[in-house]
């Protein structure tokens, strides 16, 4: 029988730390029921990569939210990549997919580390008390990525909180639902004219994104949705990604130090925090016909949640998973997902990541907690909301 949790994976307690409930649903079983939302979860690495494998039986196209969307109207246009199945998927996936090639990124590494170790240094300078949140993990993503798009200098601030509804809106409506809704409504008005076929500038990713969809016959409505897709998982994640790499070399000051020595981990260091924090915690998958999974039986119509970041530290999986290190292989980690919805933007992630961190090498001496951090409570992202820093230039 599938064991039985009243665990509330969306209750502050559990969004503020969530390790020991990762810990008690990991050896609940291999799969386990939540009777408070009344749907299936897994926890462990194995299950977890076998349900993002899986998606003929783990659907998307019926959300990667708490909603079925064969029950429940979605909230916005379902998304032609994230809430798409194959062969739609596969056609939408194609087509941006050949914008965001190694060859684009290799293009935009000079200038993204440039832009880091201005900034960096100039925050540095200070020698000061700053907020490793607003001060660099918020501003560094918001100078590059919007610049990277082709959107206009003003308005770009509506970006934060359109991501925050939406990766809020992935969980059950509850306060922090509601009132990502709330605010996020004026900036969803400054998205969608952004993602408006014309809108972007004709040198960005956006026109070219336009432009592969228009050219692949999608009409002006989806080539749309397509840059909204990049425009809700762009900003959100990366700022966390870089927010909670902040986080962990200034409480962990050997790992810093062994930055320090060797600024060319920078890259791994942003893998081993996108492990060990996983900016992007849960999705979920609707099951389209009965499954059985490790020998449980799972209905047709059922919702599954996938605890990304419990298996991203599953000693099933991982050596010493609760400590951060930033030499281990961190690789085979799920906290970009895998399969045929594996993460589209990981490369950039990984450059802003790598870039930053390697500005942070190269002109901070010593970086120290200097006050409590305030974690940023939200149904899908782990992630700050402020982070006190002492900056030692070097
Ligand atoms: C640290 C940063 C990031 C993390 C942790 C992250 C995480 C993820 C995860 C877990 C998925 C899989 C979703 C699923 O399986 O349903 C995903 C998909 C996706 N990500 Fe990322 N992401 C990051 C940055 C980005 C960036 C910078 C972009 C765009 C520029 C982006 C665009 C996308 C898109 C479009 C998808 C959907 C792909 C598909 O369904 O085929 N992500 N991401
Ligand atoms: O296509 C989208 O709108 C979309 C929204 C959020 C994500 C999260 C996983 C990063 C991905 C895609």
């Amino acid at each position: 029988e599938v064991p039985v949790l009243e665990l509330d994976p969306f209750s502050d307690e559990f969004l503020n730390d969530p390790y020991e409930a990762h810990e008690q649903m990991r050896e609940a079983g291999p799969v386990f029921w939540l009777e408070r939302y009344q749907l299936y979860g897994v926890a462990r690495h194995a299950e977890v990569s076998q349900v993002l494998a899986d998606h003929e039986t783990y659907v998307s196209s019926r959300g990667v939210g708490i909603s079925d969307f064969a029950k429940e109207k979605p909230w916005r246009p379902p998304s032609l990549l994230l809430e798409a199945d194959p062969p739609h998927h596969t056609k939408a996936r194609h087509v941006v997919s050949h914008i965001m090639t190694p060859k684009v990124l290799r293009g935009l590494k000079e200038g993204f580390q440039e832009r880091a170790d201005e900034l960096v240094a100039r925050v540095a300078a200070g020698n000061g008390t700053v907020d490793g949140v607003a001060d660099l993990a918020e501003a560094y993503p918001l100078e590059v990525f919007p610049d990277f798009i082709g959107l206009p200098k003003d308005g770009r601030e509506n970006l934060l909180p359109y991501g925050s509804m939406v990766f809020n809106t992935f969980g059950p409506r509850n306060s922090h639902f509601e009132r990502a809704m709330e605010r996020g409504a004026k900036a969803q008005t400054w998205i969608m004219e952004q993602c408006q076929p014309g809108a972007p500038a004709p040198d960005g990713l956006g026109a070219k994104i336009h432009a592969a969809a228009a050219d692949a016959g999608y009409n002006e409505e989806d080539q749309a949705k397509l840059l909204r897709s990049f425009l809700s998982a762009g900003v959100d994640t990366t700022v966390h990604g870089i927010g909670n790499a902040l986080q962990c070399l200034a409480e962990n000051p050997e790992q810093f130090g062994y930055l320090r020595e060797e600024p060319s981990l920078a890259r791994a260091a942003f893998e081993e925090t996108v492990r060990y924090s996983s900016p992007v915690q849960t999705f979920f998958r609707t099951t389209n016909k009965d499954a059985e999974l490790s020998g449980f039986r799972i209905p047709e119509g059922s919702k599954v949640l996938m605890f990304l970041a419990a298996a991203n530290r599953d000693p099933r999986q991982w050596e010493n998973p609760s400590s951060f290190d930033i030499r281990r292989k961190a690789a085979g980690h799920v906290g970009f997902g895998f399969g045929v919805h594996a993460c589209l933007g990981q490369m950039l992630a990984r450059l802003e990541g790598e870039c930053f961190l390697a500005a942070l090498a190269r002109h901070v001496e010593k970086l120290e907690p200097a006050g409590e951090p305030v974690q940023q409570l939200n149904n899908t992202l782990r992630g700050l909301d402020s982070l006190p820093l002492r900056l030692t230039a070097a």
